[in-house]
């Protein structure tokens, strides 16, 4: 049967809560950061991205964005420090962005959205088995999320947007070998962090969310290519721009949101 969810006005985010009630729980995201509201806490350390052994394998439209994939089968390429207890393993990253002068990013920042984010997702394979049962437990992911905002070129991403036209529709898989995402990371790793979701069907409240401060910049012209991937397959008479593929800001309720030095 598939995904019966999508980002429309009958299968969008104000309707995901009828197959997945999680989503109305307590450790929903994405949220709306308010940065004087932010606890500057010093237990909190900086983090480590070691992703300079990572092997890409493909880069896919899965009908709600388009994902580059990595080799997960040993501790290649992790994140470490900050929030976490121990190292987390690359898995996979995606995107979420508007549609053209809309805001497109997840999570916002004292109410402002930006163009896209970017989703880095890893997965805790010390505690956690496979993929699939971190990503149902409370301490299973750890997804790294950079803002991006418009102004000029970025002068890697057309190795992501050159690739695009080859997976224009749901279900289509290309090779995408020796990809590292360290090329999309903005100088600063200063982040904020706290306990939340997925951000899409199934909603696991799995996610150690650690969203970064500085966002990176991408142009109009870069932003574009994504939209002209497509949600629906290439069989399927209705085509169906993939874009405004966002959940809104959720109810931040008994939690708070930690910022790192
Ligand atoms: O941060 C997130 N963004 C998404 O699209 C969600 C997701 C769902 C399944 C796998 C990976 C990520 S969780
Ligand atoms: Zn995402």
């Amino acid at each position: 049967i598939g995904d019966h969810w999508g980002y429309g006005k009958e299968d969008g985010p104000s309707a995901w809560h009828r197959h997945y009630p999680v989503a109305k729980g307590n450790r929903q995201s994405p949220i709306d950061i308010i940065p004087n509201e932010a606890r500057r806490d010093s237990r909190l350390g900086p983090i480590f991205l070691k992703y300079d052994q990572c092997r890409s394998l493909n880069i896919a439209n899965n009908g709600h964005s388009v994902v580059v994939e990595f080799d997960d089968s040993d501790d290649r390429s992790v994140v470490l420090g900050g929030p976490l207890d121990n190292p987390y393993r690359l898995k996979q990253f995606h995107f979420h962005w508007g549609g053209k002068g809309c805001e497109g990013s997840e999570h916002t920042v004292a109410g402002v959205g930006y163009a896209s984010e970017l989703h880095v997702v890893h997965w805790n394979a010390v505690k956690y088995k496979t993929y699939n049962d971190a990503a149902a437990a409370p301490d299973g992911l750890a997804v790294l999320g950079i803002f991006l905002e418009l102004g000029d070129d970025h002068r890697w991403l057309h190795m992501i947007t050159d690739a695009l036209y080859m997976v224009k529709f749901k279900g289509s898989t290309t090779d995408f070998k020796g990809f590292n995402p360290k090329c999309l990371l903005p100088s600063s790793l200063h982040y904020w962090t706290y306990l939340g979701s997925l951000t899409t069907p199934p909603l696991h409240e799995s996610v150690t969310w650690i969203v970064l401060k500085e966002p990176i910049v991408i142009s109009e012209k870069q932003l574009g290519m994504f939209r002209m991937l497509q949600f629906n397959g290439e069989e399927e008479d209705q085509r169906m721009r993939m874009e405004n593929n966002f959940r809104p800001p959720q109810n931040l309720k008994e939690r708070i949101v930690r910022s790192s030095n």
